[in-house]
C-alpha cells in the first residue's frame, strides 16, 4: 500500500492503479472504526483497485467546531487499510488541498438547506467542496459513502448529476448501510468525545427512535412521536435535540404525516462534547 500526500505521486499512483481496472474511492476524515473499514471491504467487492482518502477538512467545520479536537491518527489508520487491502491512501496536506489564494465554493440547494444544514451554516458547502475536489483528483469509477451522513450523501449524489462528476450515474455513487455498535450506536469517530457513563447514556438515541418509528408506522401522530423521542433523550442523559424529523427519503423534504413513499427519521443531539446524529427507515404507509 502506497500514501501519498500531494497531487504528482498521487497522479502516478492512480495512472498505473487504473491500469488494473475499476478504482474505488472511499472519502474519510480519518480515526477509521469498523464504519469505515465497511465501506472499504464494500468498496474492494466492487472495483480492481481501492483509494481511500482521509483528510480533516477544515471547509466543512464552523466556527466553535471541533476542528482542533478531531481525532488525528494516520499511522493508525493506515496500518488499518493496509490490512484490509487498500492500494492507495491519499492523505493530502492542508496547503496541497488549500493552497493559497483558494476561493472556490460549491454550494449544493435544496438537499443541504434543513437539518444539518440549518444547524451547521455552510457545512455543505465545506463538503461539497472537498468532494467535488476529490472526486477530480482521483477520478474514481465510484465512491462510497456511510447512511449514517444521510443529508451527506443526498448532497453528495445531487452535486455528483449535477457537475457530471462521475459515470455511470446511476450507480456509481454507492450508500453503505450505517454500522451499529452492540447497544445500537452508530459507530462515529465523535463517540470517542464521550466519557463513560455518556456513552452508555448515548445507546438511548437509537433506542427512542425505534420507538418513534414504530408509533409513527402504526399510525400514531408524528409530531407526538417526534416530541416523545425528544422527552426519552433528555430523560436518558442527552443536554439538548437540534432536530428530529421525519423527510422523505430522496428530497428530504419535511413530513408532518406517514407518507406513501420510503422515508427517513432523522436526528442529532448533543451529549457531552459530541453531538451525534443518526437516522433509520421509516416504511411507507
Ligand atoms: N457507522 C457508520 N456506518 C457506515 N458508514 C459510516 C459510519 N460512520 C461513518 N461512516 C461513513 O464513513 C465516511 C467517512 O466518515 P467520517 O470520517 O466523517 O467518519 P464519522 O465516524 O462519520 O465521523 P464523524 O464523527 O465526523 O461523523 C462517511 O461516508 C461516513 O458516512
Ligand atoms: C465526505 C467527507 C470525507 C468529506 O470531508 C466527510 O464529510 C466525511 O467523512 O463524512
Ligand atoms: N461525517 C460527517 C463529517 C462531519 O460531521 O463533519
Amino acid at each position: 500500500m502506497q500514501t501519498v500526500d500531494s497531487l504528482d505521486p498521487l497522479r502516478r499512483a492512480i495512472e498505473s492503479l487504473r491500469r488494473d481496472g475499476p478504482v474505488a474511492l472511499v472519502p474519510t476524515m480519518g480515526a477509521l472504526h469498523e464504519g469505515h473499514l465497511t465501506l472499504v471491504r464494500e468498496a474492494r467487492s466492487r472495483a480492481a483497485r481501492v483509494v481511500v482518502s482521509i483528510f480533516v477538512n477544515p471547509l466543512q467545520f464552523g466556527a466553535g467546531e471541533d476542528l482542533d479536537a478531531y481525532p488525528r491518527q494516520l499511522e493508525r489508520d493506515c496500518a488499518l487499510l493496509e490490512a484490509e487491502g487498500v492500494d492507495l491512501v491519499w492523505a493530502p496536506r492542508g496547503d496541497v488541498m488549500y493552497p493559497a489564494g483558494f476561493a472556490t465554493n460549491i454550494s449544493v440547494s435544496g438537499v443541504s438547506e434543513g437539518f444539518c444544514g440549518a444547524s451547521r451554516p455552510r457545512h455543505f458547502d465545506g463538503v461539497a467542496t472537498v468532494v467535488c475536489k476529490l472526486f477530480n483528483q482521483v477520478r474514481p469509477d465510484t465512491a462510497l459513502f456511510g447512511e449514517k451522513d444521510w443529508q451527506q450523501l443526498a448532497v453528495i449524489r445531487r452535486m455528483a448529476r449535477d457537475l457530471d462528476l462521475t459515470r455511470p450515474f446511476a450507480d456509481a455513487i454507492i450508500g453503505v448501510p450505517t454500522v451499529r455498535e452492540a447497544d445500537g450506536l452508530a459507530m462515529s469517530s465523535r463517540n470517542a468525545y464521550l466519557g463513560r457513563e455518556e456513552r452508555e447514556q448515548a445507546a438511548v438515541l437509537p433506542r427512542a427512535m425505534k420507538t418513534a418509528i414504530a408509533a409513527i408506522e402504526s399510525g400514531g401522530d408524528v409530531a407526538a412521536s417526534l416530541a416523545a423521542l425528544e422527552q426519552a433523550l433528555l430523560a436518558g442523559g442527552f443536554a439538548a435535540l437540534d432536530y428530529a424529523a421525519l423527510a422523505d427519503a430522496e428530497s428530504l423534504a419535511p413530513l408532518t404525516t406517514r407518507g406513501d413513499r420510503p422515508m427517513r427519521l432523522l436526528v442529532a443531539a448533543r451529549i457531552g462534547k459530541a453531538r451525534l446524529i443518526d437516522n433509520m427507515a421509516v416504511r411507507p404507509r
